[in-house]
């Protein structure tokens, strides 16, 4: 047996060329034909081709019938798939290919039509549905189905390998396995778009509810990760299109782990919650140990100093987010900070190179546009998967008249005890509510000066949260702050913690049974506090 049998060579005779993006379409056309093969394609691919002076043989001259409809039938006919598809391991193919005169194809090259593209572009529904590609699909499935004998090719990037592989005599088979495999992936995620614009878009699945009757994805996995979220679990990072965490570009240090990618999310999802102000977050464990937001005009050096002061004890090996680029100011403060992550839009010139300077620190750049990721959020459990909206911090409650009555905006909070609250105090309630987003239920956040001075995360019951809160603020910060309940207080015991401390305004969901007792113990302490009709768990 030749080395070439060996691997499962084919030398590749024949190609068929069929893409909607011609990037590199000349070189691979120039090379194929340098290389002896015989270039069979498709409409504006075969004008190309012949266009260069490269000899190409149209799809209408092998099949004897025309492109039409628009294109919507071009190579799905019996002569390019018979071509396509005959194992040519098998005896009885090869000569069924020999009475129907069909010349066996052992490389196809395709893309599709763009069809997230044109939906994205906000193109009217029959444009999207002209752009769903039928032949494509069924020549790059047909090709890698039969990959022992044909190999496929999806994407430009890839041509330079594929013009290797021709010089060396042909795809290993190991190499056609993995072609077909990508293509399938292609085509899965091709499928996968049309199927959810079909379902979600052109027709509403959802009977109202905003969610589909199907939902579909395909995920490429990025890297393998070290470990994951303890050594002996293995774990990898896989995105979807979307962007998000998942495809920040990462600008120093060594690989990110499993809970620098969980940590990270977390971070970015608090630090974009306070509109255009200056923000930065500082997580561990997917809970904030400090967020803050500055004036306009502040520097993210200052802010980043106001959120690092609430806990400067846990920030050791936080992951800081923030909303505005990194400058050397700020980044001459966090080197001397053990931390294990910074993300943001941007760093300033000079800022990664002092940053640098901590070896295990490490630097990404999501630009905030990339910031949203998905709509909903989805959360596997076993046997299926949990899909909501994101929560943000824009909820209007309304009552069955359309009348607003609550929500995240403090003009629809309803004032249930004291004094309304001074322009400055309601500037840190407002930020306090928005900041408890970011904090694992059941969550309490003490807040002054646009910062968070005291944050207890996480506890089973509200009257341990806001013990934690006070404690971490200490009696001195404590007093005079502001006070954030991510849900409604059930009994006043919770709230007496937070007055006894000497909270001077508190901001809660309201909603509970006992919400009466609650504003009883606020109104004896003369504290003001508003209910905003909205909660914010976070789990
Ligand atoms: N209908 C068909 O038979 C058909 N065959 C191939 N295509 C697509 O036509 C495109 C290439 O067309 P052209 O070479 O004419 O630019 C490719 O994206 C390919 O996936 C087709 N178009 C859509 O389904």
């Amino acid at each position: 047996m030749s080395p070439s049998a060996a691997d499962g060579r084919r030398p590749i005779r024949r190609a068929l060329i069929s893409v909607y993006d011609k990037t590199g379409l000349e070189a691979l056309a120039r090379g194929l034909h340098d290389a002896g093969v015989e270039l069979v394609s498709t409409g504006g691919s075969a004008a190309l081709i012949d266009g260069l002076g490269i000899p190409v043989v149209r799809v209408e001259e092998l099949t004897g019938f025309p492109e039409c409809l628009e294109g919507r039938v071009k190579t799905l006919h019996p002569r390019v798939h018979a071509g396509i598809l005959a194992d040519t391991r098998k005896p009885e193919h090869l000569s069924q290919l020999d009475d129907l005169g069909v010349a066996a194809f052992e490389l196809v090259v395709c893309n599709l039509y763009p069809f997230r593209e044109t939906v994205a572009s906000g193109a009217t529904p029959d444009e999207c549905i002209e752009q769903i590609d039928i032949g494509g699909p069924s020549m790059v499935r047909a090709a890698a189905k039969n990959h022992p004998s044909v190999a496929i090719v999806t994407s430009p990037g890839t041509y330079d390998d594929a013009l290797a592989a021709v010089a060396a005599g042909g795809f290993t088979l190991e190499q056609r396995k993995l072609l077909a495999a990508q293509a399938f992936v292609h085509t899965a995620d091709y499928d996968s778009a049309v199927a959810n614009w079909m379902g979600n878009v052109y027709v509403d699945t959802s009977e109202g509810t905003g969610f589909p009757q199907w939902s579909g994805a395909t995920f490429t996995k990025a890297e393998t990760l070290r470990y994951g979220e303890n050594p002996h679990q293995a774990a990898a990072l896989y995105r979807h299109w979307r962007g998000g965490i998942a495809s920040a570009r990462q600008l120093f240090g060594k690989a990110m782990s499993y809970n620098n990618y969980v940590d990270a999310d977390a971070a970015v999802r608090a630090a974009y919650d306070h509109g255009d102000l200056p923000t930065v977050a500082i997580i561990k464990h997917a809970n904030p140990c400090g967020i803050a937001v500055g004036a306009a005009d502040e520097s993210i050096a200052s802010v980043h100093a106001k959120a690092h002061a609430c806990d400067s004890m846990s920030a050791f090996g936080g992951v800081i987010a923030t909303n505005r680029p990194v400058t050397v100011e700020m980044a001459e403060t966090v080197k001397d900070i053990f931390t294990e992550v910074v993300v943001a839009p941007a760093f300033d010139d000079g800022a990664v190179e002092i940053l640098s300077a901590r070896k295990a620190i490490r630097l990404l750049q999501l630009p905030a546009d990339q910031v949203a990721g998905d709509p909903v959020e989805i959360r596997p459990i076993s046997g299926g998967m949990l899909m909501q909206q994101r929560d943000k911090v824009d909820a209007v409650v309304r009552d069955g008249a359309g009348e607003v009555t609550g929500g995240d905006d403090a003009a629809n909070w309803r004032l249930v005890s004291g004094e309304p609250a001074s322009a400055e105090t309601l500037t840190d309630l407002q930020f306090a509510w928005r900041a408890i987003r970011a904090v694992k239920s059941n969550a309490i956040l003490l807040a002054s000066g646009g910062a968070s001075v005291g944050v207890g995360m996480g506890q089973v019951n509200r009257v341990d949260a806001c013990h934690l809160a006070v404690s971490r603020a200490g009696a001195e910060r404590a007093q005079g702050s502001v006070a954030a309940s991510d849900a409604f207080f059930p009994f006043p015991d919770g709230l007496e913690v937070l007055l006894d401390a000497g909270v001077k305004a508190v901001v809660a969901p309201g909603g509970s049974l006992r919400d009466q007792s609650v504003i009883d113990a606020a109104q004896a302490a003369g504290v003001t506090m508003y209910f905003t009709g909205t909660r914010h768990f976070a789990h």
